[in-house]
């Protein structure tokens, strides 16, 4: 029987949880067998033969969760096929022409280039102002960040479907 495929994700207040549980949700409605995991409590990746791993964005880092499931894992997930995403802008128009091409930050490069993941995309986020703390509130009045789910479920299920045409 085949390996599963592990779905992990790294999230501060759901939002990349729920897009890495579509993920899942997706792959599974075709005949694979898929877990969907936070980060955080994955300890042994013999189980999967392929990842997906997804990470929200807050001010130009990568959830601490992921960070750390990158580097601990770093020598198993350079000998599987890893596909990465994260979760970030808000506001209409395509999330990757919003990102300007940015998809990690610059400390992480050394890691994703031994990783060498099949593909990286971006997705767009979710902002609730009645949800942030007063320093996260004054962050966003400073970005002028939109309110609101960008988050386009079409979008994500056509790149997860992409990955189940390589499985
Ligand atoms: C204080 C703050 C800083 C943020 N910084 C960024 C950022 O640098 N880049 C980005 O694309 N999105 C940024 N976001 C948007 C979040 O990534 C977005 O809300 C995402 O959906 C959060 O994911 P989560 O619900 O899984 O935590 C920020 C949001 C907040 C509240």
């Amino acid at each position: 029987m085949d390996k599963k495929i592990l779905v992990a994700y790294g999230s501060k207040r759901g939002s990349t949880a729920e897009i890495a549980e579509r993920i899942g949700e997706t792959l599974r409605q075709k005949g694979l067998q898929v877990d969907v995991l936070d980060a955080g409590t994955v300890t042994d990746l013999t189980p999967y033969s392929k990842i997906i791993l997804g990470s929200s964005v807050y001010i130009g880092l990568w959830h601490k969760k992921v960070v750390h499931f990158l580097k601990r894992n770093i020598e198993v997930l350079e000998k599987l096929p890893v596909w990465l995403f994260i979760c970030g802008p808000t506001g209409p128009g395509n999330p990757i022409e919003q990102m300007d091409g940015w998809f990690y930050p610059k400390s992480l490069r050394p890691v994703i280039e031994r990783i060498h993941p099949r593909d990286i995309t971006c997705f767009g986020g979710k902002l609730e102002l009645k949800t942030l703390n007063p320093f996260e509130k004054w962050i966003i009045n400073k970005v002028q960040a939109p309110e609101g789910d960008f988050r386009n479920w079409k979008d994500i299920v056509f790149w997860t479907e992409t990955i189940h045409r390589e499985c």
